[in-house]
Order: structure tokens, then sequence, then C-alpha cells
């Protein structure tokens, strides 16, 4: 769409997300600060079946478990976290780095709790949501993502929910807490281009076999015939006229 279309690129998709990062071409911005993440374990309530993928949701009634800084700019409160896969080991992210898909992607949300009464208002302007993006790499078993798969039999069927006491996400984390920043999108309905992304660069283990139970996941409820949630990521999306900044040189 050309520049006299450019109005109204601007208030419909060109802010949308997954993308493929270039990394030669995210270039470091010296203004970015180091993220800040302070989770308080005592937060995390349950899991919950949504159909396309699972949740596992936190009390966001206060700034309890919050991350500022960053490419950020005031606290951000911590509302859920979930995965994106696909069918084989050899598909999954959402985000691409330099071309390579990896097998599974964690998104880590969070609303701008700074600026907005509830995560529904702040869905709704660009500076609402912060979305921590972590990709997944196949390796050895991964202890702290098994407590959430220990607990997916629990949530098998579409809308089942389980309580999800005391977890401690920030364990969930790698050391390294270098990202790539960019204006991206929700990446499911309703694709809201409210989200400031932070993928990390660098990527956590799961197993092959931890992977598998996430497909085993249905997307159908109790009472009806059984389809397993084997895929839920979205396509890269086109850049437009975005830049992606790396907190690193
Ligand atoms: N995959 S993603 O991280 O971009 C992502 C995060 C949240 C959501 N949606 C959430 S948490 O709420 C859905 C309902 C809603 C209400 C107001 S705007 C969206 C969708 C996709
Ligand atoms: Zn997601």
């Amino acid at each position: 769409m050309g520049a006299s279309h450019s109005h109204r690129n601007k208030h419909c998709h060109s802010h949308q997300s997954p993308i493929n990062i270039c990394t030669k071409k995210a270039r470091h911005d010296p203004i970015l600060k180091p993220l800040n993440i302070q989770y308080d374990s005592k937060t995390s309530k349950r899991i919950v079946n949504m159909g396309h993928c699972f949740n596992v949701e936190f009390d966001d009634t206060a700034d309890m478990s919050v991350i500022n800084d960053g490419p950020l700019t005031g606290k951000y409160r911590l509302r859920q976290f979930h995965f994106h896969w696909g069918s084989t080991d050899a598909d999954g992210s959402e985000h691409v780095i330099d071309g390579k898909v990896y097998p599974a992607e964690l998104h880590i949300v969070h609303w701008n709790s700074h600026r907005y009464p509830t995560f529904e208002e702040a869905a709704k302007h660009p500076d609402g949501l912060a979305v921590i993006g972590v990709l997944l790499k196949i390796g050895e078993k991964n202890p702290v993502l098994q407590t959430i798969i220990d607990n997916l039999g629990q949530v098998k069927t579409k809308g089942k929910e389980h309580m999800l006491i005391k977890y401690e996400l920030s364990s969930m984390l790698p050391k390294d807490l270098n990202y790539w920043t960019y204006p991206g999108s929700l990446t499911t309905e309703p694709y809201f281009e409210c989200v400031t992304w932070i993928v990390l660069q660098h990527a956590i283990p799961i197993s092959s076999a931890q992977l598998t139970q996430f497909r085993g996941l249905l997307c159908t409820a109790e009472n009806e015939k059984p389809v397993p949630i084997l895929e839920n990521h979205r396509r890269v999306q086109r850049l437009h006229d975005r830049v992606a900044r790396s907190s690193c040189t």
C-alpha cells in the first residue's frame, strides 16, 4: 500500500506480530535500560485451558508482580503467561530470529497499570501491554516447566481450570535478560496493536517429551469428541515502518 494510504495503514494493520527479527538490523539503542522484573510467587492463581492454548493466570489487582525499565515507561503488571507450539519440533515459535524458527515460545503478558485502570482499557492503547517473549529450544528436561506440565492433566479439556499455588515464574527466565524490542500486536484475536514486544535474546530449554505433552491438551470440551491442540502459532507479519532495537551491542 503506497504512502497515500499510510493514513489508512495507521489505523488498521501495519503493526502486527509476530515478526522475523533481523539481528543485524536491530541496532543497539543506548537509551534502552536493563529489564527490571519483580515477580511475587504468591500472585499465581490458576491454570486455564483456553481452547487454543492454556493460560497461567496471576492476581493483577495490585502492583505485586511487575516489570519496569527496559523500553518501558512506568510499571507493567503481570496478568498471565502462555505458550505457542507447533505440530512437530520443527515449528512452533511465533517470533523468528534471522529466519530461524524455534519449537515453542513463552509469552508473559503485562499491562500498563501506571496509565490505565484495567487490562481491557490498556489493550486499547499502543503503550497498553508489554509481552516478554522467550524462545524455547529442545534440550534437557526443564524442571520449572515440569511443574506446569504436571498440572496439564487437570485442564485437559476447554474451559477447565486448576489452582496453581506459589509458582516461581522468575525461575523460568534465563539469567541473561538482553532483549530485542519493537511495537506490535496481540498474535491472536482480537490482534489489537497494543503491545511493546520484549523478545529475550537467550532461549530456555524444553525436552521433546515435555513439548509433546503440550500437544496432548484438547481444544474440545469434556463432552465433545476429543481434538488435540496440535499447534497454535501465528505466521510472521510484515515489518512496514517499524524498527526492532537491541538492548546490547
Ligand atoms: N499471544 S499474545 O501474547 O500476543 C496475546 C496476549 C493476550 C491476549 N489476550 C488476552 S490476555 O485477553 C483476551 C481478551 C481481551 C480483552 C481485552 S483485549 C483482549 C491475546 C494474545
Ligand atoms: Zn502469545
